[in-house]
Parts: structure tokens; sequence; C-alpha cells
């Protein structure tokens, strides 16, 4: 389904941006994944490569709020690969003492990454990029008003973004709370608060079902400026909303 293209995954290392590489290499593309954790990087990486293939996975070790290095990641991706296809804006945090950090990882790095990967991405006949936001961006998370506004802005780029671009393809996903590292250490009984928030969204979702969402916005052609909610209850649903020109008229 995805052969002869290649794509650059943020902080597929672990949790959803793995499910996701993961999904990408079975569906026929090369990955290659920027990645801060060294370590993890190297762990997934060698994983992947003997599970697909060193000449598919590519392992790229950055910050991605470190613009030189993103360019670098990029420049190497093409020179490895042959092409930039696809963008996955993966990476993210939550800190919420942290909110001007919260705001560079999650909101500015998909932004330079995104108007980088379109300088590469020329001659690609298949361009899309995917930010991954979240719920936070509609239901705004109290005490946490960097995350849920980087992930409201993120939303709103996509959606802006693709009105205005031609040739590559925007859209967006809106997962809530999923089985992953960001949430506590793995093995580790979560706090109660957090525990009763899930339970209230009617349970965790699995990396594995945000990658299939992560890969229909990526494969289905037709999709462009979607903004693709996920939750327990549920399940996918895109939210509709009204292009800039419909929305004037309502003002
Ligand atoms: N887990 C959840 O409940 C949800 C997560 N999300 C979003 O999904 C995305 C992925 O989250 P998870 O897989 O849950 O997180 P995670 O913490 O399991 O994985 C995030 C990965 O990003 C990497 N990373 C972090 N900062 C980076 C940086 N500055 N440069 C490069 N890599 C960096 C980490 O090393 C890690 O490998 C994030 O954008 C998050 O906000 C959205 C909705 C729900
Ligand atoms: C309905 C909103 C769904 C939001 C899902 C989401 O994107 C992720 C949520 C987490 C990110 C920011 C948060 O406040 C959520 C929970 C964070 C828990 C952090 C636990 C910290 C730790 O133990 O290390």
């Amino acid at each position: 389904m995805l052969s002869e293209q290649s794509a650059v995954v943020t902080g597929g290392a672990q949790g959803i941006g793995l499910a996701t590489s993961r999904l990408l290499l079975q569906s026929g593309a090369k990955v290659a994944i920027f990645d801060l954790s060294k370590d993890k990087l190297s762990t997934t990486c060698d994983e992947l490569k003997r599970e697909f293939g060193t000449d598919r996975v590519l392992s790229f070790h950055c910050d991605v709020t470190d613009e030189e290095q993103v360019v670098k990641g990029f420049a190497l991706t093409k020179e490895t690969f042959g092409s930039v296809d696809i963008l996955v804006n993966n990476a993210g945090i939550t800190s919420p003492k942290e909110w001007k950090k919260t705001l560079l990882i999650n909101l500015h790095a998909p932004m330079f990454a995104s108007y980088t990967a379109m300088e590469y991405m020329k001659g690609s006949s298949k361009a899309v990029i995917v930010n991954v936001a979240s719920m936070a961006g509609f239901c705004a998370i109290p005490g946490n008003e960097s995350y849920s506004a980087s992930k409201s802005g993120l939303i709103a780029f996509t959606r802006s973004m693709a009105q205005s671009t031609e040739g590559i393809r925007f859209n967006c996903i809106c997962p809530s709370y999923t089985d992953t590292p960001l949430l506590g250490e793995p093995g580790k009984e979560l706090d109660s608060t957090l525990s009763f928030i899930i339970e209230k969204q009617g349970g965790l979702l699995k990396p594995e079902q945000v990658s299939e969402g992560i890969v229909r916005l990526i494969t289905d052609a037709s999709l462009n400026g979607q903004v693709l909610k996920l939750t327990p209850r549920k399940g996918f649903h895109f939210e509709k909303y009204d292009s800039f020109m419909e929305s004037l008229e309502k003002l």
C-alpha cells in the first residue's frame, strides 16, 4: 500500500509513535524515526530493523526543537530513502510547570518540521502530513493549560495549512487517554485522579488504535484538513467544521 514511500515519524521510539512506525513499515513504507531518547531510539530501531530490514529503517537522534538538527534529519532521510512523502508529527510532552517547553515541543516543533518537510516533499505526488493532537485540544484539561493550548493550536494549524497548501494534505488525529509511557512509568500504578479520569472516559485506548487512525489519514487520498477524533466510547469520528469562507457567513 505504501511501498516506494518514505515517512518521518517524530517521537517514534515508543508509544503512539512506535505503533505508527511499525504499522507504516507493515504497510510497505520506509521509516525514519527522529527521537530525543538515544537509548530507546537505538533499542526500538534495532528491533524494527530485525523485523523489517536494515534498509527500511533510519534512526535519527535529535531534539525536535533543534531546528538545525531537524533540517539535517530531513536531508538525511531524503539522501537515504530517495524521497520524503509522509511526516507524522507525533513527539509531544506534558509538563504543566514548563509551559514554554511544552509549547515549543508540542506546537512550535511540528510547525517547523512541517515547513521543512514541505521543502523536501517537492516532487512527491503523495505528500501528506499528519499531526498528533489530542482530545485535550477540545476538552481543555484543568491545570494543564499549556498542553491543552498546544493541542488546540496544532488542530488550528492543521486546518489552516490544509486550506492554503497545494499538493500536500494536512490532517490531524485527536485521541483521548492512551496507554503509553506518557501517562506514567510503565508497570507503575496510575495516580488516583488519572485513574478516575480514565474510568470516566470509558477506559484507555491502545496505541495501535491510534496508529490505525494515523495510517488511515495517510492512505486515504480523499482526506485533507480532517480532524479525526478517537475515544473509547465513540471510536473514530470526524469533527465537523465549516471552511473559513463558510464560517464568515455565520459570523
Ligand atoms: N498518551 C496519551 O494519552 C495521548 C497522547 N497524545 C499525543 O500523542 C503523542 C505521542 O504521545 P505518547 O506516545 O503517549 O508519548 P510517549 O511519551 O510514550 O512518547 C513520546 C516520544 O516522543 C519523544 N520525544 C519527546 N520529546 C521530544 C523531543 N523534544 N524531540 C524528539 N523526541 C521527543 C520521546 O522520547 C518519546 O519517545 C504526543 O504528541 C501526545 O501529546 C495524544 C492523545 C493522548
Ligand atoms: C479528554 C482529554 C484527553 C487527553 C488525552 C491526552 O492527550 C493526554 C493526556 C495527558 C497529557 C496531559 C495530561 O494532563 C494527561 C495526563 C498526564 C498524566 C501525567 C502523569 C505524569 C506522570 O506520572 O509522569
